[in-house]
């Protein structure tokens, strides 16, 4: 941090310039403004009797030229300022609409005080891009430093940070052409106008640096008043879009996919309209997001293809065998309790029409998944579900060998349905079978199905001290899949802010999933983030243990490997995954410390379809308006800072990467 100090002298410098400008266009812009003035009075002087309303208050605003001479410190009272007399004309107009003579009204014009003030630097940010989704972070996190943080804070380690940023990308060059006017070149990695500002060996001075933007035309200066400049500009990242000097915008989202707007014929048949619409969402296994930018670049051959119908694998009794274990029902519709003595004597499922529609849909695209996600998206119940499913799906059928299922591979099929350690899942079963959210989701207020597609959830793990399945009678694996959290409120705290209970909230109950960007080892430089860290004294990395070898496989498949994958990305064991929540997150990141009092909350990992999950779960009733608290765990705090001061945190590192590699049993629960 000792190198402020430079910094602190060019954020000066800059700072005085900018005044200069700022008071140029000022004297620019009150000739302009005198010059209109003039000529409207002379086009009154010269107007007939009936002066046109649109005259009306021609007059006003103007200001002495006194006012806009740099201004004594501090500003004078307004009693104190030179005053003018200043008249606007103002007409009454009869029931006809026709303005009557009209008359001129005096008026005192008072100069506005010095606007250009030495404002303290902006707190630091407290909040960040609101998700409901982890997100992976870049791969190339270390190429290129895209924004600023804390640009107006002239405390903030600047080439610290930078220095953290891979150095191939941090290269530029500067010469001057033979007329002596600057000549700009980037490294392949610095090719915008952002990176000669950001690359730490730019061996540029930042007064150097703005004088050669201000050198080149169209180019806004880094520091023109304390909310404009490029560097106030950077500071806002992408809110608003900021076209550059160079004509790119600070975001280029890619176009749309092709004939993305195309309809879908019509067609009512969920089957159709998920093939139509399939063809725009990620092929990521855990995303929902249709045109997702996240996970596919604006390669759309890259997105899922249309799927034809599934033939299915698994006879009822089948299904029905793979689900069987020690763990209770969610409710009396459990079809797991229809038992195989059972099986026979069920009658047929009593549902409405629309609903059927929609499961026979989904027994198309994914006739063998569990009955309990089918229910969750069909809104029937899964007893009905299964009964329906046996009534279409004839056991008969498929044991008679129509579909290949017979001997090794119906053994085979057999061993996969359990592979899926049923046992260990304390709440409502979830199937092997992907989850598809379709651009038509909301219309039916559920997600759709279709076979290794787009996965909401399946195969959730919850560690051994869940609650059980049944709260009240509902399945709270519904919450997770539907997002249904409790309030959380946002308040200050002893440290810092807070999340605050926005409602009564019960033991068990889901209060949200921790969110922020998945980083790993393959994240190779994440200096940056830990210069952030020690500067905001705020750290919302937290690590995942048990997931790991689920995110490789994610990774795998998705060509991201480990350390050690190979050239196509595969293989390799990935380190230490965190979730860093410090740009990307929802209210859930402001849960402190309960130190030195026990924690009313938990944090409990869970795998949803090989990805790892972080949800919130209250262990003790919390009133509405108390605050919700988490143990970090003692290695949290490993720096030896004390616990019980404001503001106070680990050092960065004990939250970045290092804390992650040393104590991988530390989890915070
Ligand atoms: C996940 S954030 C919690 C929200 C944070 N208070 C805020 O204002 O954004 C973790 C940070 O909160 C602060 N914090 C949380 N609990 C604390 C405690 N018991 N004692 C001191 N600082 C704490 C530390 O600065 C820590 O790095």
């Amino acid at each position: 941090m000792a190198d402020h100090g430079p910094d602190a002298e060019s954020f000066k410098m800059n700072r005085e310039t900018a005044k200069g400008v700022y008071l140029q266009v000022r004297e620019e812009f009150l000739a302009w403004k005198d010059k209109m003035v003039v000529e409207e009075f002379n086009r009154l002087s010269n107007a007939t009797s009936t002066p046109s309303p649109f005259s009306f208050a021609a007059h006003a605003f103007r200001m002495p030229r006194a006012a806009f001479a740099p201004l004594p410190t501090p500003t004078p009272k307004v009693e104190d300022r030179e005053v003018d007399t200043e008249f606007i004309s103002e007409w009454n107009y009869d029931a006809d609409g026709k303005p009557d003579a009209g008359r001129a009204i005096p008026m005192k014009v008072v100069p506005l005080p010095d606007t250009f003030v030495d404002y303290p630097p902006h707190p630091p940010y407290q909040y960040c891009t609101p998700a409901s989704r982890n997100e992976n972070a870049r791969m190339i996190d270390n190429k290129q430093a895209l924004f600023l943080p804390f640009a107006d804070d002239p405390m903030f380690p600047r080439d610290t940070y930078f220095k953290a940023f891979d150095e191939e990308a941090q290269w530029v060059s500067n010469q001057k052409d033979p007329d002596g006017k600057y000549h700009l070149s980037f490294s392949p990695r610095c090719n915008r106008l952002t990176d000669l500002i950001f690359c730490p060996q730019r061996r540029f001075s930042a007064a150097l640096i703005d004088e050669i933007i201000r050198a080149t035309p169209g180019l806004t200066p880094l520091r023109f008043s304390n909310e404009s400049g490029l560097l106030w500009a950077v500071s806002q990242r992408d809110l608003p879009l900021v076209i550059w000097g160079d004509g790119l915008p600070s975001s280029s989202k890619p176009q749309l996919p092709p004939h993305f707007a195309q309809d879908y014929g019509g067609s009512k048949d969920l089957f159709k309209q998920v093939n139509a619409g399939l063809s725009k969402f990620c092929p990521n296994l855990n995303c929902i997001t249709h045109n997702c930018h996240v996970h596919v670049d604006s390669d759309w051959s890259l997105f899922t293809p249309p799927v034809g119908q599934v033939q299915p694998h698994l006879t009822s009794t089948q299904l029905l065998a793979a689900a069987q274990g020690p763990h209770p029902a969610c409710s009396k519709e459990c079809f797991r309790l229809i038992g195989e003595d059972d099986m026979e004597e069920d009658g047929p499922a009593n549902v409405p029409l629309p609903d059927l529609a929609i499961l026979d849909s989904l027994l198309k695209l994914i006739p063998d998944a569990i009955p309990c996600e089918l229910a969750v998206v069909s809104k029937i119940t899964c007893r009905n579900v299964f009964v329906y499913r046996r009534e279409k799906i004839k056991d008969a059928i498929i044991s008679a060998g129509k579909q290949p299922r017979k001997g090794k591979q119906a053994s085979r099929l057999n061993k996969k349905a359990k592979k899926y350690d049923y046992e260990n899942q304390h709440l409502c079963h979830v199937s092997t079978q992907g989850v598809a959210l379709t651009p038509f989701a909301s219309a039916f207020g559920a997600s759709y199905t279709a076979n290794g597609i787009a996965v909401v959830q399946k195969n959730t793990y919850f560690p051994d001290d869940a609650p059980p399945a049944a709260v009240g009678g509902k399945c709270t694996n519904v919450v997770l899949q539907r997002g249904t959290f409790k309030n959380i409120v946002v308040m200050k705290s002893k440290y810092g802010l807070g999340a605050f209970a926005g409602e009564d909230i019960s033991v068990g109950d889901v209060v949200g999933e921790y969110v922020g960007e998945l980083l790993d080892n393959s994240n190779e430089t994440l200096g940056h983030r830990e210069v952030i860290q020690d500067h905001s004294k705020l750290n919302y990395v937290r690590p995942l243990f048990f997931c790991d070898k689920y995110v490789l496989s994610v990774k795998s498949a998705l060509g991201w490997g480990g350390v050690d994958a190979d050239e196509t990305g595969k293989g390799g064991e990935p380190d230490q995954t965190t979730v860093d929540a410090q740009w990307l997150g929802n209210p859930t990141r402001f849960l402190n410390d309960s130190k030195p009092n026990k924690p009313n909350c938990v944090a409990d990992e869970v795998r949803v379809n090989g990805e790892c999950r972080l949800l919130i779960r209250a262990v003790k009733p919390v009133k509405m308006g108390c605050e919700l608290t988490l143990s970090y765990g003692d290695r949290y705090w490993k720096t030896g800072q004390e616990t019980d001061k404001g503001g106070s945190g680990p050092a960065s590192k004990s939250g970045g990467r290092r804390r992650r590699n040393e104590h991988k049993q530390v989890y915070i629960v």
